[in-house]
């Protein structure tokens, strides 16, 4: 519950929100195809969002703008009742307004009919209004769009600009909200770590934290959200010091049937910078390994030398299973590696083992599933629903199902822990779409894991270093880069993240 003091703060957001607003559509209006004298007609919906829309209404006509506010509702809230309060200009009722073919095509409407506060259905008649707009700026979000999720009702108007307040909407970064968002700006806004908490407490969707803003006390365990850029973690600098050792020994499990994803795997964690990379493979399989990576280690197991013997060399600690594994390599491995208190990431062949058994993987530091893996492993009905409307929660509840940190893979990542930390991942490449390079992700875990760094970061490091490669990889290769091709960038990419690091 938010209190008093904090409470407080909250006209004078609303008041930055507004004015906020109303600049950036004053500076981007002509990019928009705006002309100087172009009309704005602000829709100002009955909650908050309808009172920042009144607010901003305010600000344009100071700056000697033809502006219209039309509402779609009273005022209900008391800050919403204020702001329309200090608005002196008119207020239609939407059912009276009937806007021309010219306000139409040469004018903009400013949807401030629902931001956060959005649940249900859209209402069909303030909908058909801004759908008749050709220009249409959005006000923290199109309405309609949960600000959590980015899960759209039927009937949102798009935008092609939406202010995003103070702080970003996992909402405007997550498809299907984010293509209706179009250019989401943010509209600075001054905030004390007091009014982040209100704002929190206050408004039903989430905000994006920034990587270095620190969470209060009162909030850990508590859902919350980040974006995902180094800041957020730290991947270990090199050192005259270093060993491969210190570097970090990453081992795969190598499939015998399907070799090429555990051989991406391994590509991923050395080319990220483990120190050691080792691959335990059947010794009638392991061929293809040695003559695939002169660099590796290949462990050929055999009747004498077992998976439990490989385990007693403790520096052995970080291993990835699954990348090209059946079922019973699976059963053969999972299992042991958790007995020896192994940190373990769970990808592919071991995501199919626990179809419709989650607990199976209950032990392991990170799983990586794509929404296929996710949907076999968690399939009950309330898991499939998330999954589908609402990927940041599905992690999280993934997440505490198995006490492991998941990464829900897709071209916007979202990774979770059970500890209520959701990072949502923007830095990627539609180039990273393409047939292992989930494998050689795995093997990035693998790395980061290896040096040291918690599941969380570790994790949240892994997809940002894989997304910058992704895009390298796809500015090299016409936007069409290999799993190969990604995995030959990591090098560069984990040398950018500690410059990013560094200068940050
Ligand atoms: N982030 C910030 O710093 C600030 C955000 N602000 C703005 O406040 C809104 C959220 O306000 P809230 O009052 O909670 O919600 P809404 O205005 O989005 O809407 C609630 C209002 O609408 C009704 N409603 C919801 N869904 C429906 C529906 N499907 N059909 C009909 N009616 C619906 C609901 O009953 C309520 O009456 C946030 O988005 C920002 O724009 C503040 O300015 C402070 C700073
Ligand atoms: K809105």
């Amino acid at each position: 519950m938010m209190d008093k003091a904090a409470g407080a703060l909250l006209p004078a957001l609303m008041e930055q929100a507004g004015a906020g607003a109303a600049r950036l559509l004053l500076e981007r209006g002509p990019e928009l195809g705006l002309g100087e004298q172009a009309r704005v007609v602000v829709l100002a919906g009955p909650g908050n969002n309808g009172g920042d829309g009144y607010v901003m209404a305010r600000h344009l006509a100071t700056a000697r703008r033809d502006v219209t506010v039309v509402s779609a509702g009273e005022p209900r809230t008391e800050l919403a009742k204020a702001a329309r309060q200090a608005w002196s200009g008119a207020v239609i009722p939407l059912a009276s307004f009937q806007p021309d073919s010219l306000l139409h095509a040469e004018g903009i409407v400013v949807d401030a009919l629902f931001g956060a506060g959005f649940k249900g259905d859209l209402p069909s008649a303030p909908a058909a209004f801004l759908q008749g707009f050709k220009h249409r700026m959005a006000l923290d979000m199109p309405s309609g769009v949960d600000g959590l999720s980015g899960d759209c009702a039927p009937g949102v108007a798009p935008c092609q600009l939406t202010a995003a307040f103070g702080r970003l909407r996992p909402g405007q970064l997550l498809l299907p909200g984010k293509a209706v968002c179009g250019v989401v700006k943010a509209v600075p806004m001054t905030m004390p770590p007091e009014s982040i908490q209100a704002m929190e407490d206050a408004f039903p969707a989430a905000i994006l934290r920034t990587p270095t803003e620190p969470v209060p006390a009162e909030a850990e365990g508590l859902l919350r959200f980040f974006h995902n850029a180094p800041g957020l973690w730290r991947l270990p600098l090199q050192t005259p010091l270093d060993n491969k050792y210190t570097r970090g020994v990453v081992s795969v499990i190598g499939g015998g049937v399907m070799s090429g994803a555990g051989r991406l795997s391994l590509m991923g964690a050395r080319r990220s910078g483990c120190g050691l990379a080792r691959v335990a493979v059947q010794a009638q399989s392991a061929m293809i390994y040695i003559l695939g990576a002169a660099g590796a280690i290949i462990d050929e197991l055999t009747p004498s030398v077992t998976l439990q013997t490989l385990l007693e060399d403790k520096r052995r600690h970080t291993w990835v299973c699954g990348p090209g594994l059946t079922s019973s390599e699976v059963m053969a491995s999972f299992p042991v590696l958790l007995a020896a208190k192994r940190q373990v990431v769970a990808d592919a062949g071991t995501l199919d083992w626990a179809a419709g058994a989650p607990e199976k993987l209950r032990g392991a530091a990170v799983i990586t599933p794509h929404a296929g893996e996710f949907a076999r492993v968690f399939n009950t009905p309330r898991m499939l629903g998330l999954l589908k409307r609402n990927r940041p929660l599905a992690a999280l509840e993934a997440a505490r199902l198995t006490g492991a940190v998941c990464v829900l893979k897709g071209s916007d990542s979202v990774v979770a822990a059970p500890d209520g930390r959701v990072a949502i991942n923007t830095h990627a490449s539609d180039g990273l779409a393409t047939a292992g390079s989930g494998d050689v992700l795995s093997g990035v875990v693998g790395t980061c894991l290896a040096v040291g760094m918690a599941p969380w970061e570790a994790a949240c490091a892994a997809v940002w270093l894989h997304g910058q490669a992704g895009q390298a990889a796809s500015a090299r290769e016409g936007g069409w880069p290999l799993a190969e091709d990604v995995a030959a960038e990591l090098g560069r990419a984990r040398g950018l993240a500690t410059t990013l690091q560094q200068a940050g």
